[in-house]
Formats: structure tokens, sequence, C-alpha cells
């Protein structure tokens, strides 16, 4: 039984900082990452066998808990055919037809292989549209790591103190134009100023990369209207709330029909995946339809696909979403109760199955600069005592929690039962 240290110690000899991505890494929280040897259900394992209840959900897309039997008997079936073929499958159809009967704003889809990819390419599908370079996004909102979204981003890079990158060339990022999170009247004066030049925004729609804060009301209503009236792309960036807020995503939950959606995450059930899709006329300039290119060796991997159908059959069942937004709501308002009876001045979020915890005296977590306030030596004491007691959270201030189906009653009892007795402690 090899732990944690010596695995760490052993990784950062051949691996940039020990982590395969940077969030992994505790840089967030001090000390030594865990490194998981399995996982089953709601439990992750570590490499000396100790078991946490976790709430990581490999960042989002374990919403059935992990190595659910379906799942991998369904990948099992997959990789038995062969692992990729470089050219169309029927698979690849059926999830598109999936995708786009669950999302009705998408009329076409392209598979890809990561978030990162369907952001990037959504993002240079909209400059090929619109013909105009410049794009918004919102502070601490992250898109994954292509040059032109690494500006003022969330995440990883916001853990780190880089929010913008240093490798980005000051030409990329002078058209990514950044405004607040939740300030309709910013993005209306931005328009107003030069909404011609403007050929997207990308959004989470509830932002999960700087802790969780759902939009206010009226904020996504104003994107749409702007991007209406100056004929830019509105994309979604549902990587992380599409299937998890809702069956139908949070354009679903909020009623807001986006130009363009990506997604990520669930839809691959576990496997590396990414997707972009939406308006026909929009799509259709993609190759080799028309001239926006855009590939890749492994889009529409049959294993991935097989394990994200799966997993959309699974959430497709009926009272999925009530029954997951009620684990998440137990443990979030249980969480708030029991730091409230310990004296400390601790909020939380939650939107369906993801959450947000923030050691701040205010109740209603909207903007970035409000998430910066919250106490973070705080966080840092309330993660490593509640990971002693076998609860993993994510490992920053700055990440959404997610539950899943598989976070049994009992499993919540304990997670509660454990906080309690931090929050005296802290
Ligand atoms: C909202 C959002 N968009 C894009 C990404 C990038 O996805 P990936 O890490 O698969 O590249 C992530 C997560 O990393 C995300 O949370
Ligand atoms: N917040 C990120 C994705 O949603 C965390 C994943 C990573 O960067 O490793």
């Amino acid at each position: 039984m090899i732990n944690s240290s010596t695995l760490f110690s052993d990784a950062k000899h051949v691996i940039p900082g020990g982590v395969n991505s940077p969030v992994r890494s505790f840089s967030g929280v001090g000390g030594t990452p865990v490194f998981i040897d399995h996982a089953l259900g709601a439990h992750i394992f570590d490499s000396t066998g100790k078991r946490y209840i976790d709430y990581v959900g490999s960042w989002g897309p374990m919403i059935l808990g992990h190595a659910h039997p379906d799942v991998i008997a369904a990948v099992k079936a997959a990789v038995d055919k062969g692992l990729s073929f470089g050219a169309p499958t029927e698979i690849e159809t059926l999830m598109a037809q999936r995708i786009c009967a669950l999302l009705p704003s998408i009329d076409l889809v392209r598979m890809v292989s990561s978030g990162t990819e369907a952001t990037m390419s959504a993002i240079r599908l909209a400059r090929g549209y619109t013909g105009r370079d410049k794009i918004v996004k919102f502070e601490g909102c992250y898109h994954g790591h292509s040059d032109s979204l690494l500006v003022k981003a969330g995440s990883g890079a916001l853990t780190l103190g880089v929010p913008s990158s240093p490798g980005v060339t000051a030409a990329v990022a002078e058209n990514t134009i950044t405004l607040p999170y939740n300030d309709s009247a910013a993005v209306k004066a931005l328009f107003a100023e030069i909404g011609e030049q403007i050929a997207c925004i990308i959004v989470e729609p509830v932002a999960g990369n700087m802790n969780c804060i759902p939009p206010v009301a009226g904020f996504l209503e104003t994107l749409r209207q702007v991007c209406d009236q100056y004929h830019s792309v509105l994309i979604f960036d549902e990587v992380m709330t599409g299937f998890r807020v809702a069956l139908n995503g949070a354009q679903g939950l909020y009623n807001i029909t986006p130009d363009l959606t990506t997604l990520g995450k669930i839809i691959g059930g576990g496997v590396p995946v990414g997707a972009f899709g939406g308006r026909r006329d929009i799509m259709e300039c993609l190759a080799p339809l028309g001239p926006v290119y855009q590939a890749g060796t492994l889009s529409g991997n049959p294993v991935a696909m097989a394990a994200g159908l799966k997993t959309l059959d699974l959430l497709m069942q009926p009272d999925f979403y009530p029954t997951l937004a009620a684990k998440a709501k137990l443990l979030t308002e249980g969480l708030k109760a029991r730091a409230q009876q310990a004296g400390v001045a601790f909020t939380t979020t939650q939107v369906g199955g993801m959450f947000g915890l923030y050691f701040n005296a205010q109740d209603n977590m909207t903007c970035f600069a409000q998430v910066m306030q919250s106490d973070q030596v705080l966080f840092k004491r309330f993660f490593h005592a509640m990971l002693e007691a076998g609860v993993y959270l994510a490992p920053s201030a700055f990440e959404a929690g997610f539950v899943s189906m598989a976070h049994s009653d009992d499993d919540l009892a304990q997670t509660l039962a454990s906080a309690e007795r931090v929050f005296k402690s802290l």
C-alpha cells in the first residue's frame, strides 16, 4: 500500500506539479492531494483504502455515482467492438438525436473530446458566422483553457492566482471583453457602445467555476435581448450545467433559448467528451458544410458515446432531478444550520445537483467580488478537517460541489454529523 505523499512525490518527478490538471494539486488548500485507487457509488477510495464521501464527482460527470453497473456494462460492450475507428458510427447519431431531443435549442450538434474544445470551437464558429472579432465573457467564469477564454477566468486559473494566463498574447486577449457576472447594466452599456462589433456572449448560465453563483432574475434575459438586438450569438456554456441542473439544462430551467450550447462532462459519463450545437443556420457554417474549420481524431469516440448515452438513459427516469435536487438541498441547508449553531459566518447556494459553500456573512451570493470576500483561511481549515473525517470536497474555494444519485441518506447524514463537529472546532 503506497500512501498519497509517496505517490505525489513520485509524480512530481515526471509530471509538472505532480498532476495533470492544476486544481487537483491542492495548491488552493495546501497539503498533499489524495491519490485515488478506485470508486463506487458516492464513495472514492484512496491508495491506502481510506473511504471518502465524494462531492467532486470527477468535477461533475459522475451524476449517477461512480462505476454505475449499467454504464460500466455499456462501456465494456463498446470496448469489445474496438476503441476508435476514425469513421462514422451509428452511436454518434443516437447521441446527437438524444441531445437534440432534450435540448430543443439544438438543431445540429458536433461531438468533440473536451469542454475546452467545445467552447473554443463555438467561439470560432460565432466569429465565422458574424464576421466579427470581439467576444464577451464574465469575470470568474471558466470556459476551458483556450487562449481567448483564459482572460479573468475562474476555476484552477483563479485558484492559482493567474486568471489571465501568461502565454495568451495581448492581441488575443484584446478581443475578449470581460464584464461582471450578473451585471445587466454593464452588458447593456457595452452593447450600446460597440454592440455591432461583438461576435458573441459566452456565459455559464449558472457560474460553477467561482464556487456556485446562480443568475439573478433578468440577467440571462438581458443577454438574450442584446444578442437579438445586435445580431450577436448567445452561447450558453453548459459543460457543467447541462443535464446537471435539470434534464433540459439551465436553458430549460430558466427558459432562455441560446443560439449555441456547449456540453461536456455528463454526456461522456466519465469518459473524455465535449459537444457544441445550436441553430441550424449557424451550425451549417461548419466544415464540411461551410468554411469554419473544426475537426478531431477521436471526436465521437464510441466508448465515450456508449458511456454518455447510457448515462443519459438513466437520468431520464421519472423524478431523477427532483430527487437529486432534494439531496443537494438537504446537504446545503443542513450545513448552513450547523454553521449557524456554531456561530460561523457561512452561506450556501444550490441549483439542482450543484452547490456552493462560502465562509461569508452575506446571504445572497451574486458576483465574483462577493466570492473574493469569503474567508479562504477558514475554508482551508474546514476542507482539511472534513477530509480527515472522510468527506472529499473540492480542494478550492472557487469550485462548485456536486451530489450524485448514489448519495444515500446515510452519506448525507454522515457528512452533516462531521460538519457539525468541524464547524464547532473552527
Ligand atoms: C463551464 C465549463 N466550461 C468548459 C470547461 C472545460 O471543460 P474540459 O475541462 O473538459 O476541457 C469546464 C471544465 O473544465 C467548465 O466547467
Ligand atoms: N472547474 C474545472 C471544471 O469544471 C475543474 C476541472 C479541472 O480544471 O481539472
